[in-house]
C-alpha cells in the first residue's frame, strides 16, 4: 500500500481529459457489449489429449462410435438364454424342461451357438449365444439333474423376444454422435466416449489468461492491516473462478496505481501470448484510474467502455496487440458480475463452447425493497418455496463494494431499469450461472449440428 507524493498532485488536479472522455462514454446495453466482446473472439485450436485431461474443456470436432455399443446383444442377467419359441406359450401350471447346452461368463469372447431346445447359463453382460433371443434370471426358474447326470432347466412362463436381452448398438449404432463439436466433456461425456473405447478426444486447448489487479490501496491477504488499505479480494475470487476453468493462468498484482506499471503488465501478458487479459479496478473516473489511459498508451482498441448495469457499469474492454483485455471495476461485487456475464462468456467461447446461461421466470422470496433507476443484477440462490417449487431469494447486502452475498450464490436475478421494490413472490428472470443451456441437452447432441 502506498500513495507517492505525485499523485497527491494528481488527486488536486482531477481527471485529465482522457479520463473524462472516458467517463463520459456512452454506456452499452451488457447485450451489447457481450455481442461486441464475442465477436472479436473464435474458439482456440484444438488438441488430441487423453479423455482424463479433457475434463470441463470443449470437444474440438464431432466424436463418432466407432463400432456399435455393445458391439453384440448382450445378457442384462444373471440367468439362462433361451429360444422362446422353445418355451411357447407357457401357463403357470405347466412346466417347460430344457437341456443346459453351455455356459457363458462375461467378456468371453463369442459364446457356441445355441442349440434349438436348449439353454445356456449366462452372466450379467455376457454376448448371448447366437439363436438366444431372451434372457430369465435364475430367480425364476427351476434347475434339476436328470438320472443321466444332465442338467436341465424349467420354465413355469413364456418369454417375449428381447427380454433380459441388451440389443447390439441399443448404447450407439456405428457412427452416431458420442460429442458434438462445441460441447464440454465432463466425466459423463468422457464415459461415454470411454465405452465405445475411445481413449483419446480433440478439444480446444486451454487459453492462457491473465489477471492483474491494481490499487496502491491493495494489501495482498494475510499482510498488517494499515488504515485505509483494502486487501485484494479479487484477486483470490477471480483467479478462484478462473481456476475452475481449464485455463492456463497467471496472476499479477496488485500493481500500484501507476502508468509504467500497468503498461508493462499489460505488455508483459501480450508478449507473453495471452489469450485473455483481466484486469481489476482504475477502470472509473478518478485521477488514480488508469486501465483507460494505458489502453489508450498501448493504442488499444476500444470495444465499449461502460456498461448499462449496475453492479458492474464501470467495465471497459479493449483490443491490445491483438489480445482481447476486459477492464472489470475493483469494486468487488462489481468485478464479479463483470466476471460472471462478461469475462465467462469470453472464456466460454475461447474454449469452443457456446455460452447461455439457463434463465428462468422465478418467484422472488422475501422481494427486493428497494426501487431501482438501473438495470440492477441481484447476487441469490435458489431455494425450494412455500408451495416446494423452485423460488430465488436475493441476498441482503447487494452494494457493488461487499461480497457477503456472492457467497453460496448461484444465480443473479435481474430488477429492470425503472422498477423496484419487487414484492415477495414476484417473478424475476433468474440466471442460473453455472447451468449453461447450450451444456444441458443430450438430445441436442444427437440432433445433428448447428
Ligand atoms: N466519478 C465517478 N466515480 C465513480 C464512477 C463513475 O462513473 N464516476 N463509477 C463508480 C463505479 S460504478 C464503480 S464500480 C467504481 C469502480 O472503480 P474502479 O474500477 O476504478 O476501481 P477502484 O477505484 O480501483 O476501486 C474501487 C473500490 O474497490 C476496491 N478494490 C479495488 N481493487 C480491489 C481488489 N483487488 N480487491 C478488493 N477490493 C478492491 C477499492 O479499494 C475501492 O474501494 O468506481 C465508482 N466511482
Ligand atoms: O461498476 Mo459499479 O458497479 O456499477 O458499482
Amino acid at each position: 500500500m502506498n500513495r507517492p507524493e505525485e499523485y497527491r498532485a494528481l488527486l488536486e488536479e482531477g481527471p485529465t481529459p482522457g479520463q473524462r472522455a472516458f467517463a463520459g462514454a456512452a454506456a452499452v446495453s451488457l447485450e451489447e457489449a457481450q455481442h461486441r466482446l464475442l465477436a472479436e473472439l473464435a474458439p482456440l485450436a484444438g488438441e488430441v489429449v487423453p479423455l482424463g485431461e479433457a475434463l470441463r474443456r470443449h470437444a474440438a470436432r464431432d466424436v463418432r462410435a466407432p463400432r456399435p455399443v455393445p458391439a453384440e446383444p448382450r445378457a442384462a442377467l444373471d440367468g439362462y438364454a433361451v429360444r422362446c419359441e422353445d418355451l411357447g406359450t407357457l401357463d403357470t401350471d405347466a412346466i417347460v424342461w430344457l437341456p443346459l447346452a453351455g455356459q457363458q461368463a462375461a467378456g468371453l469372447g463369442a459364446p457356441a451357438p445355441l442349440p434349438p431346445g436348449a439353454v445356456h447359463r449366462v452372466a450379467t453382460g455376457a454376448v448371448l449365444p447366437q439363436g438366444a433371443d431372451a434372457v430369465v434370471r435364475w430367480e425364476e426358474v427351476e434347475v434339476r439333474r436328470t438320472a443321466h447326470g444332465m442338467v436341465e432347466v424349467g420354465f413355469r412362463r413364456a418369454l417375449e423376444a428381447g427380454e433380459g436381452v441388451v440389443p447390439a448398438g441399443e448404447e450407439a449404432a456405428q457412427g452416431q454422435l458420442l460429442l458434438r463439436v462445441g460441447s464440454r466433456v465432463d466425466a459423463a461425456a468422457a464415459g461415454r466416449l470411454a465405452v465405445a473405447g475411445l481413449q483419446e478426444v480433440v478439444v480446444r486447448r486451454r487459453p492462457r489468461v491473465w489477471l492483474i489487479t491494481l490499487g496502491d490501496e491493495l494489501l495482498a491477504p494475510g499482510a498488517p492491516y494499515q488504515t485505509g488499505g483494502t486487501y485484494d479480494s479479487n484477486g483470490v475470487m477471480l483467479a478462484g473462478w478462473l481456476r475452475c476453468l481449464p485455463v492456463e493462468l497467471t496472476v499479477r498484482g496488485p500493481l500500484p496505481d501507476d502508468l509504467a506499471a500497468l503498461t508493462a503488465g499489460l505488455s508483459e501478458a501480450t508478449e507473453a501470448g495471452a489469450d485473455l487479459v483481466i484486469t481489476s479496478g482504475g477502470i472509473s473516473a478518478g485521477p488514480y484510474d488508469l486501465v483507460a489511459p494505458a489502453l489508450e498508451a498501448l493504442a488499444g482498441r476500444i470495444l465499449f467502455r461502460q456498461v448499462r448495469v449496475h453492479p458492474g457499469k464501470a467495465c471497459a474492454a479493449a483490443i491490445v496487440r491483438g489480445v482481447p483485455v476486459v477492464a472489470v471495476p475493483g469494486s468487488p461485487s462489481a468485478a464479479a458480475v463483470d466476471y460472471w456475464v462478461l469475462v465467462r462468456p469470453a472464456l466460454v467461447r475461447l474454449l469452443g463452447g457456446r455460452w447461455e446461461p439457463l434463465r428462468l421466470r422465478l418467484p422472488l422470496a422475501g422481494g427486493y425493497p428497494r426501487p431501482s433507476r438501473q438495470r440492477r443484477l441481484l447476487w441469490a440462490r435458489l431455494l425450494a418455496g412455500p408451495d416446494g417449487a423452485p423460488w430465488v431469494q436475493a441476498g441482503a447486502v447487494q452494494r457493488s463494494s461487499a461480497v457477503a452475498s456472492l457467497a453460496g450464490a448461484s444465480c443473479l436475478v435481474e430488477v429492470p431499469a425503472g422498477s423496484g421494490p419487487v414484492p415477495e413472490g414476484e417473478r424475476v428472470t433468474t440466471w442460473l450461472l453455472e447451468l449453461e443451456a447450450s451444456e444441458t441437452s443430450d438430445e441436442a447432441a444427437t440432433s445433428g449440428r448447428r
